[in-house]
């Protein structure tokens, strides 16, 4: 495994209608992740909070707006020969203002709980997303090959106590 000396922070962001039991995914348009569906969400800019950050790309990909998001998960992302790992702040909210829209990034598509299209998103979203859907927090590691798709090494754990402000390397 490659040495990692540095991080990305970006955020990754679910709309969920608890009630119905259903959850709002986008299909990723372009660029990375390009083909799956996934929350919103995309890089932290420098003049912003991770907070901030995550209702930006809500707003810029969805066309959706929430007045509350919870942070729900921690993820890091390493890829085999890339020494920049991706730390992944994950969000959630049962509650939305406006209608998903699709942009250039995004077609967003609602599903129920019971049939969330796993085979179409990363590798890693079978594991933690239903730990999200269970109203857990969970922190986890993921080590990808070049390929963007093989596992080399996985940990994830289920949290009760407040969760990390970031991932120490
Ligand atoms: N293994 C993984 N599992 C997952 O569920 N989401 C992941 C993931 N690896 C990255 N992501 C998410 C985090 C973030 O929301 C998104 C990638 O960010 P971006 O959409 O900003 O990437 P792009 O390269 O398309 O950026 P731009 O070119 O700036 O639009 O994918």
């Amino acid at each position: 495994m490659s040495t990692i000396t540095g991080k990305k922070q970006l955020t990754l962001i679910f709309v969920l209608d608890e009630s119905n039991k259903k959850i709002l995914l986008g299909m990723k348009k372009r660029g990375f992740g390009h083909g799956k569906f996934n929350g919103f969400g995309g890089k932290v800019e420098k003049d912003e909070t991770i907070l901030e950050g995550a209702h930006r790309e809500l707003e810029e990909e969805a066309f959706v707006t929430t007045p509350e998001l919870h942070r729900v998960g921690l993820l890091l992302f390493t890829f085999e020969n890339d020494p920049k790992a991706l730390e992944v702040h994950v969000f959630k909210t049962n509650t939305y203002n406006g209608e998903p829209k699709e942009s250039e990034e995004m077609r967003p598509e609602w599903f129920s709980y019971d049939a969330i299209p796993y085979d179409t998103m990363w590798y890693d979203d079978q594991y933690w997303l239903p730990i999200m859907l269970q109203d857990k927090h969970f922190i986890g590691r993921f080590d990808f090959k070049e390929d963007q798709t093989t596992i080399i090494n996985e940990e994830l754990k289920t949290i009760d106590t407040e969760l990390p402000s970031e991932w120490e390397l």
